[in-house]
C-alpha cells in the first residue's frame, strides 16, 4: 500500500486529523534565534515546532516557498526538517507543498526533488497539464499526490467554479482524480476549508479519497463544518491543515508552548466532532 496512505491511516484510525503547516517566515523567527545562521534559525524553530505538536498531528506540510524564499540557506532548512522528521516521527507522513505540474519529462524533476532529495511522502500539484502529463508522479505507488481541486482563497473561483460542459470545473477535476487518475490508489484533492459547500460536494463525489483541506485559523475556515463535510462515510480522509495560527500562536519565548497549545485545541476540537460523526 501507499506509504502515505498507510502512515496517515494509522494516525486517522487515533482520532488525529491535524496536519501542522511547516511555513516557516524567516521574519518573524529572525528575533527569537538572534546569534544563528538563517538555516539554523529556521531549522531550530521548526524542530521546536515539530516536538510540540507531533503528538496532535496526522502530518506535517512544509510550504517550500517559505524555504525557496531563502536561497541555499532555506533548502538547507527545509532538508534538515523533513530529514529530523523523518529519523524522529517516523509514524508522521511529510506533504510538500509545492504545487508543481508540468509536462511529463520535467515532472520526473519535480517528483525526484520532492521524495528523493526533500523525503515527502507526498506532494501537491496542480491538475492543469492533464492526465497525462501528471503520469511520473500518478505511476509512483509509493508517493501520493494532492490534486488542488478547490482552493481557499477568496478568487478560487474565477476558474474553479466556471461550467465547463454542465459542470462546475472543480467537480469535474474531483470526479477525473478519484475515477479516472486513482489507479495507483496514491490520489487526494484538495479543498478550501472556506468553502464548506464545495467541500460537501467535493466529498460526495470523491468517495473515499483523502482531502487535504487547509483555511481554518488565520483564513477563517469553521472547523466543525469542515470536519463534518470533509469525513468519508467510514469517518476519516482528513487532513486539516493550519500554519500561521499555530506557527505564531506566540511570537514570544513561549512560542512552542503555544504552539501545542493551539494544536492540542484543534485536535481535541476535531475529535469531538468526530466522535459525534455516525460512521458506516
Ligand atoms: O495546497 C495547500 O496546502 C493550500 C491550498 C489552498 O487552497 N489554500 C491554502 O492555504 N493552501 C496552503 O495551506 C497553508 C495555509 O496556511 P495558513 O492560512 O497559515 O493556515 C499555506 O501553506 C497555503 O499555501
Amino acid at each position: 500500500m501507499n506509504r502515505f496512505h498507510d502512515l496517515v491511516r494509522t494516525r486517522w484510525r487515533k482520532g488525529h486529523f491535524l496536519c501542522v503547516g511547516l511555513d516557516a517566515d524567516y521574519a518573524k523567527i529572525a528575533p527569537l534565534f538572534p546569534a544563528d545562521s538563517v538555516a539554523d534559525a529556521i531549522f531550530r524553530f521548526n524542530r521546536a515546532i515539530v516536538e510540540a505538536t507531533a503528538e496532535y498531528s496526522c502530518a506535517f506540510k512544509p510550504n517550500s516557498a517559505f524555504y525557496e524564499g531563502y536561497g541555499l540557506p532555506g533548502l538547507e532548512a527545509l532538508l534538515r526538517t523533513t530529514q529530523f522528521i523523518r529519523e524522529n516521527f517516523p509514524e508522521l507522513p511529510i506533504i510538500l507543498d509545492a504545487k508543481r505540474a508540468d509536462i511529463g519529462n520535467t515532472n520526473r524533476g519535480y517528483a525526484k526533488a520532492a521524495f528523493e532529495v526533500f523525503g515527502a511522502h507526498a506532494l501537491t500539484v496542480h491538475p492543469y497539464l492533464g492526465k497525462e502529463a501528471l503520469g511520473p508522479f500518478l505511476a509512483d505507488p509509493d508517493h501520493a499526490v494532492f490534486v488542488l481541486c478547490h482552493t481557499s482563497n477568496p478568487g478560487a473561483g474565477e476558474f474553479q467554479e466556471l461550467t465547463v460542459a454542465g459542470r462546475e470545473l472543480y467537480k469535474i477535476v474531483a470526479d477525473q482524480v478519484s475515477r479516472e487518475w486513482n489507479a495507483n490508489r496514491n490520489c487526494g484533492l484538495v479543498v478550501g476549508a472556506t468553502y464548506p459547500g464545495q467541500l460537501a460536494e467535493v466529498r460526495a463525489i470523491a468517495g473515499d479519497l483523502p482531502l487535504l483541506i487547509p483555511g481554518i485559523g488565520a483564513q477563517g475556515g469553521d472547523l466543525r463544518q469542515t470536519v463534518l463535510h470533509g469525513l468519508t462515510a467510514a469517518g476519516d480522509g482528513i487532513v486539516v491543515n493550519a500554519s500561521r495560527s499555530i506557527l505564531y500562536a506566540s511570537s514570544g519565548a513561549d512560542f512552542s508552548v503555544a504552539a501545542a497549545a493551539e494544536a492540542e485545541r484543534l485536535d481535541r476540537e476535531m475529535r469531538a466532532i468526530w466522535a459525534e460523526f455516525p460512521k458506516k
